[in-house]
């Protein structure tokens, strides 16, 4: 009898994939932190031109679960669009970690990242142009995607489809006309039926409302709500609108390439049964403990170099540092 010995275990490219993405999250704390449709963690974008080096994004840390709808905002040059860039499949970053419903978007490769850009995510960009092609009318527009990706059930569920989605965002009357013939919230909003032709699980919209005046800004932010509602879409909207990022249950405020804090809003029940948007500001603490001031804050106390931070029992304290504390408490 001839015995054999075992095969040792190749590991295929798979599954060093698979080890190195759970290596990563055992350094970046377990993988409960990053358990999320989008996770963003200690994510880097280092772009590189006529040797000049520009840290655009330096360790942001985002999780968005699925079915949210979150607005991103923060001062022009902050980071914003690298941000959706990356998260859309557009760009690569440098280092980090950056996972939409399980695609790694460092490591996928270029047949992976069409299939993502088709299927698992939407856009809608400032620009109307970008959105749509002229010469196609709106459900032509919303077919093409349908087309491309090759979805089945022939021309007519396709029309039937691009039908309904138009009808969807509230411009159902517009099937037939092409983009010149349509006002920039209509286009906007035939723009959000195409980025959901082909059933995504995730709409990156990136300043959707900028060229809008408020009214029509407003109807195009509420074809994003329907499509979060109604087809439980996470929608990601970088904006600098504040009608749309006050109307969010979390608005993500990023400074310097870093998330900085957070509002949440929660819907209460009043006494007289009304209902009312509570709002609360949150600072961000990434894994290492460093969170950044709110800029009012570190004014209003002129914080500079030195802090002082005092442990009480449920809270930290945080005063100016060239301050000595007297004996009887106060500050001198
Ligand atoms: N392709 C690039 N090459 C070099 N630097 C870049 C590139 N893209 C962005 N940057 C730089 O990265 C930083 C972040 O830019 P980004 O466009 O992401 O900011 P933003 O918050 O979207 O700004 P805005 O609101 O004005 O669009 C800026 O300093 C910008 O100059």
């Amino acid at each position: 009898m001839t015995t054999t010995a075992p095969n040792p275990v190749v590991p295929d490219l798979a599954d060093l994939q698979r080890r190195a993405a759970q290596r990563a999250a055992e350094r970046a704390g377990g993988q409960d932190r990053l358990r999320g449709h989008i996770v963003c963690d200690g994510l880097v974008r280092i772009f590189k031109t006529e040797g000049v080096e520009v840290v655009a994004l330096q360790g942001l840390d985002l999780v968005i679960d699925r079915g949210e709808l979150v607005a991103i905002v923060g001062a022009s040059g902050s980071g914003k669009s690298t941000l959706l860039n990356i998260l859309s499949g557009l760009d690569t970053p440098t280092a980090g970690i950056a996972r939409v419903a399980e695609y790694d978007l460092l490591s996928m490769s270029a047949r992976r990242r069409l299939a993502y850009r088709r299927r698992t995510v939407g856009f809608v960009w400032q620009q109307t142009g970008r959105n749509l092609l002229p010469y196609l009318t709106a459900r032509e527009n919303v077919e093409l995607p349908m087309r491309l990706a090759r979805r089945g059930g022939g021309a007519r569920a396709r029309r039937r489809r691009a039908d309904e989605l138009l009808d969807l965002v509230g411009v159902g009357y517009c099937a037939d006309r092409r983009p010149g013939q349509l006002s920039g919230g209509e286009q906007q909003r035939c723009a959000v039926a195409v980025a959901v032709a082909n059933d995504p699980e995730v709409l990156f919209a990136d300043e959707p409302t900028g060229e809008l005046d408020e009214a029509t800004g407003a109807e195009v932010f509420a074809a994003l709500r329907t499509i979060n509602a109604e087809l439980g879409v996470t929608v990601v909207v970088v904006t600098h609108d504040h009608a749309v990022a006050d109307q969010v249950r979390r608005t993500v405020a990023i400074r310097d390439g870093r998330t900085a804090s957070e509002v949440r809003r929660t819907a209460r029940i009043g006494v007289d049964g009304s209902t009312e948007l509570v709002s609360e500001e949150y600072a961000v603490l990434d894994r290492t403990g460093r969170m950044q001031l709110p800029t009012p804050f570190v004014e209003a106390l002129a914080l500079r170099d030195r802090v002082r931070l005092d442990l009480a029992p449920d809270h930290v304290q945080v005063r100016p540092g060239d301050r000595t504390p007297q004996p009887n408490g106060s500050d001198a």
